[in-house]
Protein backbone atom coordinates (compact mmCIF):
# COMPACT_ATOMS: atom_id res chain seq x y z
CA UNK A 1 0.00 0.00 0.00
CA UNK A 2 1.23 3.84 -0.64
CA UNK A 3 1.37 5.68 2.22
CA UNK A 4 2.85 9.14 1.38
CA UNK A 5 0.89 11.84 -0.36
CA UNK A 6 2.02 12.74 -3.63
CA UNK A 7 1.83 15.97 -4.27
CA UNK A 8 -1.32 18.25 -5.53
CA UNK A 9 -3.79 16.85 -4.10
CA UNK A 10 -7.13 17.57 -2.86
CA UNK A 11 -7.23 15.02 -0.46
CA UNK A 12 -6.55 14.63 3.07
CA UNK A 13 -2.29 14.66 3.44
CA UNK A 14 -2.29 12.51 6.73
CA UNK A 15 -3.13 9.30 4.79
CA UNK A 16 -3.42 6.20 7.37
CA UNK A 17 -0.76 3.97 7.82
CA UNK A 18 -3.17 0.61 7.89
CA UNK A 19 -5.95 0.42 5.46
CA UNK A 20 -9.30 2.02 6.31
CA UNK A 21 -12.71 0.13 6.49
CA UNK A 22 -15.85 0.84 5.46
CA UNK A 23 -18.68 -1.63 5.89
CA UNK A 24 -21.61 -0.53 3.87
CA UNK A 25 -25.64 -1.21 3.08
CA UNK A 26 -26.14 -0.95 7.09
CA UNK A 27 -29.87 -0.74 7.65
CA UNK A 28 -31.15 -1.63 11.08
CA UNK A 29 -30.25 -1.31 14.54
CA UNK A 30 -29.26 -4.60 16.13
CA UNK A 31 -26.40 -5.72 13.12
CA UNK A 32 -25.72 -1.70 13.18
CA UNK A 33 -24.75 -1.34 17.27
CA UNK A 34 -22.89 -5.01 16.29
CA UNK A 35 -21.02 -3.85 13.53
CA UNK A 36 -20.24 -0.75 14.80
CA UNK A 37 -18.60 -2.03 17.81
CA UNK A 38 -16.10 -3.64 15.80
CA UNK A 39 -14.89 -0.12 14.84
CA UNK A 40 -14.82 0.35 11.41
CA UNK A 41 -13.32 3.34 10.23
CA UNK A 42 -16.69 4.76 8.16
CA UNK A 43 -20.26 2.90 7.99
CA UNK A 44 -22.29 3.49 4.96
CA UNK A 45 -25.94 4.06 4.50
CA UNK A 46 -27.54 3.94 1.07
CA UNK A 47 -30.40 6.47 0.11
CA UNK A 48 -30.87 5.30 -3.40
CA UNK A 49 -34.39 4.25 -3.12
CA UNK A 50 -33.76 1.54 -5.79
CA UNK A 51 -31.48 -0.88 -3.71
CA UNK A 52 -32.55 -3.83 -1.94
CA UNK A 53 -30.35 -2.20 0.79
CA UNK A 54 -32.11 0.98 0.90
CA UNK A 55 -32.65 2.80 4.60
CA UNK A 56 -36.08 4.31 3.85
CA UNK A 57 -38.10 4.79 7.22
CA UNK A 58 -36.09 2.38 9.00
CA UNK A 59 -33.35 3.91 9.94
CA UNK A 60 -33.42 7.38 11.99
CA UNK A 61 -31.64 10.32 12.56
CA UNK A 62 -31.50 9.35 16.50
CA UNK A 63 -29.77 5.78 15.33
CA UNK A 64 -27.58 7.12 13.22
CA UNK A 65 -26.16 10.17 15.56
CA UNK A 66 -26.16 8.12 18.18
CA UNK A 67 -22.82 6.04 16.78
CA UNK A 68 -19.62 6.97 18.34
CA UNK A 69 -17.84 9.74 16.86
CA UNK A 70 -14.70 8.16 15.24
CA UNK A 71 -17.23 6.10 13.28
CA UNK A 72 -17.61 8.18 10.27
CA UNK A 73 -20.89 8.50 8.42
CA UNK A 74 -21.34 8.34 4.99
CA UNK A 75 -24.70 8.24 2.97
CA UNK A 76 -24.55 6.54 -0.32
CA UNK A 77 -26.68 8.14 -3.35
CA UNK A 78 -27.30 7.45 -6.71
CA UNK A 79 -27.97 11.00 -9.22
CA UNK A 80 -29.90 12.51 -6.20
CA UNK A 81 -30.07 16.70 -6.62
CA UNK A 82 -27.58 18.22 -4.58
CA UNK A 83 -29.93 20.42 -2.35
CA UNK A 84 -31.71 16.43 -1.58
CA UNK A 85 -28.04 14.92 -0.88
CA UNK A 86 -27.27 17.97 1.31
CA UNK A 87 -30.57 18.07 3.65
CA UNK A 88 -29.99 14.38 3.79
CA UNK A 89 -26.57 14.99 4.99
CA UNK A 90 -28.04 17.46 7.39
CA UNK A 91 -31.41 15.34 8.59
CA UNK A 92 -28.12 11.97 9.88
CA UNK A 93 -25.25 14.08 10.21
CA UNK A 94 -23.72 12.34 7.97
CA UNK A 95 -19.62 12.93 7.56
CA UNK A 96 -19.28 11.70 3.93
CA UNK A 97 -21.40 11.40 0.69
CA UNK A 98 -20.54 8.47 -1.17
CA UNK A 99 -21.44 9.47 -5.25
CA UNK A 100 -22.42 6.10 -7.07
CA UNK A 101 -24.29 7.47 -10.49
CA UNK A 102 -23.45 10.05 -12.86
CA UNK A 103 -22.76 12.86 -10.32
CA UNK A 104 -20.30 15.81 -12.42
CA UNK A 105 -17.32 16.96 -11.00
CA UNK A 106 -19.29 20.29 -10.68
CA UNK A 107 -21.70 18.34 -8.28
CA UNK A 108 -18.99 17.11 -6.33
CA UNK A 109 -17.32 20.80 -5.80
CA UNK A 110 -21.24 21.85 -4.25
CA UNK A 111 -21.41 19.42 -2.01
CA UNK A 112 -17.98 19.86 -0.94
CA UNK A 113 -18.45 23.58 -0.62
CA UNK A 114 -21.26 22.62 1.80
CA UNK A 115 -18.55 21.19 4.41
CA UNK A 116 -19.35 17.72 3.31
CA UNK A 117 -16.72 15.57 2.36
CA UNK A 118 -17.19 13.39 -0.95
CA UNK A 119 -16.72 9.86 -2.10
CA UNK A 120 -16.59 9.60 -5.79
CA UNK A 121 -17.35 5.95 -6.80
CA UNK A 122 -16.34 4.31 -10.68
CA UNK A 123 -17.54 1.00 -11.77
CA UNK A 124 -14.02 -0.20 -13.73
CA UNK A 125 -13.67 -2.48 -16.13
CA UNK A 126 -11.64 -3.72 -18.97
CA UNK A 127 -9.77 -0.56 -20.44
CA UNK A 128 -10.57 1.24 -17.68
CA UNK A 129 -10.17 5.03 -18.73
CA UNK A 130 -8.14 6.85 -15.73
CA UNK A 131 -8.21 10.24 -17.96
CA UNK A 132 -12.38 10.47 -17.42
CA UNK A 133 -11.21 11.29 -13.29
CA UNK A 134 -8.71 13.77 -14.10
CA UNK A 135 -12.17 16.62 -13.60
CA UNK A 136 -13.08 15.11 -10.30
CA UNK A 137 -9.37 15.20 -8.83
CA UNK A 138 -9.81 18.63 -7.03
CA UNK A 139 -13.16 18.27 -5.81
CA UNK A 140 -13.37 14.67 -4.01
CA UNK A 141 -11.68 13.58 -0.85
CA UNK A 142 -11.64 9.69 -2.12
CA UNK A 143 -12.60 7.74 -4.79
CA UNK A 144 -13.91 4.35 -4.62
CA UNK A 145 -13.17 1.32 -7.44
CA UNK A 146 -16.12 -0.67 -7.86
CA UNK A 147 -17.06 -3.69 -10.16
CA UNK A 148 -19.10 -2.69 -13.11
CA UNK A 149 -22.66 -4.78 -13.09
CA UNK A 150 -26.28 -4.42 -13.27
CA UNK A 151 -26.98 -2.15 -10.35
CA UNK A 152 -24.83 0.92 -9.69
CA UNK A 153 -23.37 -0.71 -6.70
CA UNK A 154 -23.89 -3.58 -4.13
CA UNK A 155 -23.53 -6.17 -7.78
CA UNK A 156 -20.71 -8.65 -5.13
CA UNK A 157 -18.53 -8.83 -7.94
CA UNK A 158 -14.95 -8.51 -7.80
CA UNK A 159 -13.21 -7.19 -10.69
CA UNK A 160 -9.36 -7.50 -11.55
CA UNK A 161 -7.38 -4.98 -9.28
CA UNK A 162 -4.42 -5.21 -11.44
CA UNK A 163 -6.15 -2.57 -13.59
CA UNK A 164 -5.38 -0.56 -10.32
CA UNK A 165 -1.29 -0.83 -10.71
CA UNK A 166 -1.95 2.02 -13.10
CA UNK A 167 -3.66 4.41 -10.94
CA UNK A 168 -1.96 7.63 -12.19
CA UNK A 169 -3.61 10.33 -9.71
CA UNK A 170 -3.48 11.66 -6.41
CA UNK A 171 -6.80 11.39 -4.32
CA UNK A 172 -6.83 8.28 -1.87
CA UNK A 173 -8.89 5.48 -2.92
CA UNK A 174 -10.88 2.79 -1.17
CA UNK A 175 -11.29 -0.84 -3.23
CA UNK A 176 -15.08 -2.25 -3.61
CA UNK A 177 -16.75 -5.11 -5.22
CA UNK A 178 -17.73 -8.41 -3.51
CA UNK A 179 -14.99 -8.82 -0.87
CA UNK A 180 -15.68 -11.31 1.17
CA UNK A 181 -13.38 -12.65 4.19
CA UNK A 182 -11.82 -15.17 2.09
CA UNK A 183 -9.84 -12.13 0.77
CA UNK A 184 -8.72 -10.11 4.01
CA UNK A 185 -5.60 -12.07 3.57
CA UNK A 186 -4.82 -11.17 -0.22
CA UNK A 187 -6.04 -7.44 0.47
CA UNK A 188 -3.69 -6.87 3.50
CA UNK A 189 -0.90 -7.35 1.36
CA UNK A 190 -1.73 -5.45 -1.62
CA UNK A 191 0.79 -2.83 -3.13
CA UNK A 192 -1.48 -0.81 -5.20
CA UNK A 193 -0.69 3.26 -5.86
CA UNK A 194 -3.47 5.18 -3.92
CA UNK A 195 -5.38 2.39 -2.42
CA UNK A 196 -5.90 3.68 1.63
CA UNK A 197 -9.58 1.50 2.43
CA UNK A 198 -11.73 -1.07 1.55
CA UNK A 199 -14.99 -1.29 1.19
CA UNK A 200 -17.38 -4.15 2.12
CA UNK A 201 -21.47 -5.03 1.83
CA UNK A 202 -23.08 -7.58 0.04
CA UNK A 203 -19.77 -10.61 1.05
CA UNK A 204 -20.84 -10.18 4.96
CA UNK A 205 -24.32 -9.93 4.85
CA UNK A 206 -27.51 -12.60 5.83
CA UNK A 207 -29.54 -11.32 4.00
CA UNK A 208 -29.79 -6.91 1.85
CA UNK A 209 -28.67 -4.34 4.90
CA UNK A 210 -28.52 -7.57 7.28
CA UNK A 211 -24.36 -7.76 8.14
CA UNK A 212 -23.14 -10.53 10.07
CA UNK A 213 -21.13 -9.44 12.71
CA UNK A 214 -19.13 -12.80 12.58
CA UNK A 215 -17.88 -12.15 9.35
CA UNK A 216 -17.51 -8.85 9.66
CA UNK A 217 -15.07 -9.74 12.81
CA UNK A 218 -13.61 -12.45 10.64
CA UNK A 219 -12.70 -9.85 7.61
CA UNK A 220 -11.33 -7.17 10.26
CA UNK A 221 -9.20 -10.21 11.88
CA UNK A 222 -7.58 -11.01 8.78
CA UNK A 223 -6.21 -7.85 7.66
CA UNK A 224 -4.80 -7.68 11.65
CA UNK A 225 -6.43 -4.95 12.87
CA UNK A 226 -5.85 -4.57 16.51
CA UNK A 227 -9.00 -5.79 18.75
CA UNK A 228 -11.36 -6.27 15.64
CA UNK A 229 -11.64 -9.82 17.19
CA UNK A 230 -15.49 -10.95 17.85
O1 LIG B 1 -25.14 -1.72 -2.05
C1 LIG B 1 -26.05 -1.27 -2.73
O2 LIG B 1 -27.16 -1.81 -2.79
C2 LIG B 1 -25.82 -0.03 -3.56
C3 LIG B 1 -26.84 0.39 -4.40
C4 LIG B 1 -26.69 1.53 -5.16
C5 LIG B 1 -25.52 2.26 -5.08
C6 LIG B 1 -24.49 1.85 -4.25
C7 LIG B 1 -24.61 0.71 -3.49
N1 LIG B 1 -23.57 0.26 -2.70
C8 LIG B 1 -22.42 1.07 -2.49
C9 LIG B 1 -21.22 0.45 -1.92
O3 LIG B 1 -20.35 1.16 -1.45
C10 LIG B 1 -21.00 -1.03 -1.95
O4 LIG B 1 -20.37 -1.38 -0.78
C11 LIG B 1 -20.13 -1.38 -3.17
O5 LIG B 1 -20.90 -1.20 -4.31
C12 LIG B 1 -19.62 -2.84 -3.11
O6 LIG B 1 -20.69 -3.73 -2.91
P1 LIG B 1 -20.47 -5.32 -2.97
O7 LIG B 1 -20.07 -5.68 -4.35
O8 LIG B 1 -21.77 -5.89 -2.56
O9 LIG B 1 -19.39 -5.63 -1.99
Amino acid sequence: MQTSAPSQSAAPSDLPSRLLVKVCGMREAASLTAVADLEPDFLGFIFAPASPRYVGDVLTPDLLQGLPDRVQRVGVFVDAPTAQVQATACRFGLNFVQLHGHETPAQCAELRATGLRVIKAFGVGEGFDFDALGPYVLHCDYFLFDAQGPAPGGNGRVFDWRVLENYPWPVPYLLAGGLRPEHAAVVRNLQLPGLVGIDLNSGLEIAPGVKDPARVAAFLDGLGRPGAAA
